[in-house]
């Protein structure tokens, strides 16, 4: 099952925390811009494989750290074909070094548009992930061509409340006494029952966002089978102690996102003047074993160590 592979590299690395490779051009190195730039003719091209180069060098720098990345589609999108072929190759160098990829690309339609959506990222025809972010407001049938592939070792993580202002605008309705986020709690619950691997979680996750630390710990408690993908951690302001409520009384249940707050360590104030351009991975890296101690650290003050 993908939550148990998920669950066992967690365990391994004694890290709960996932890089997101969210690439932005200004964030990548200009020694590194300057190659692609002299390389290719066209400014979307030189782009896109500078940024290809920019993920390799984080891959490096935390593959013996982290279990996993999760690779947010946008910013490939943004740079066309060139951008999707980059995605494709940062997922193979991402798994040919021994991580797990969840891919953010918030999935979502008629079942038999899902059907098509779930063939290209879990069934291999577009790239081949070990999980993907789904989006549930479509209901039950736009999730089951996603859960199918849960007997296939791939999971999905369902949004259920997210980081954002704007998520109260419908997901903290109230209907029937009950907050939208936490009937889609229920769902999810619900969906994921077929698919609980040896250590008692599902397959079928949730995204909570690391800002609203109250409304995750409720959702701990609908949801005690579920794993969630957590971000909002860093950049958009949530903190270790925010995101222990996400964590089952196990440890384990969660894994915590920071895109920003790692890929783009080395313009930190903190570390600029302390690598050169050419070093900028080795500020990455000390941000991504920051990250991990940090929560380790939260979790082993309210007794949730799970190694
Ligand atoms: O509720 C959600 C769901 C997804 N995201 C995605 O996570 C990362 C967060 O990036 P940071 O730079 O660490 O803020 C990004 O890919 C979002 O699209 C989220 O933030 N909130």
């Amino acid at each position: 099952m993908f939550i148990d592979q998920l669950i066992k590299k967690i365990k391994e690395k004694k890290n709960p925390s996932v890089v997101g490779l969210d690439p932005r051009i200004e964030f990548v190195p200009q020694f590194i811009k300057d190659k692609y730039t002299e390389m290719y003719k066209t400014e979307n091209k030189s782009a896109a494989y500078a940024m290809l180069e920019y993920n390799k060098f984080i891959i490096d720098a935390i593959k013996d750290i982290v279990p996993c990345v999760k690779p947010q589609i946008a910013f490939y999108e943004a740079y066309g074909i060139e951008g999707l072929e980059v995605f494709k190759e940062t997922v193979k160098y991402a798994k040919e070094n021994g991580l797990l990829v969840l891919a953010d690309v918030k999935r979502g339609d008629i079942g038999s548009t899902a059907k098509a959506y779930a063939q290209a990222y879990l069934g291999g025809c577009f790239i081949e992930v070990d999980s993907i972010t789904v989006n549930p407001y479509l209901g039950e049938d736009s999730i089951t061509p996603f859960t199918e592939y849960c007997d296939l070792n791939k999971g999905i993580f369902i949004l259920a409340k997210t980081s954002n202002k704007s998520s109260e605008d419908l997901q903290d309705l109230i209907s029937e006494d009950k907050r939208i986020y936490e009937i889609v709690a229920e769902h999810i619950k619900k969906w994921g029952e077929k698919y609980i691997g040896d250590n008692g979680y599902s397959s079928v996750g949730a995204v909570i966002g690391a800002t609203y630390p109250e409304v995750m710990k409720r959702l701990r408690e609908v949801m005690k089978n579920a794993y969630f993908l957590v971000p909002g951690y860093g950049a958009q302001g949530g903190t270790a102690l925010d995101v222990v409520h996400s964590f089952n009384e196990d440890g384990l249940g969660a894994i915590i996102n920071s895109s920003r707050g790692i890929i783009a360590a080395h313009l930190k104030d903190k570390y600029k003047d302390k690598y050169k351009d050419e070093e900028f991975y080795l500020a990455i890296r000390q941000a991504a074993i920051e990250m991990r101690d940090d929560i380790n650290n939260a979790l082993e003050k309210n007794n949730k160590l799970y190694y």
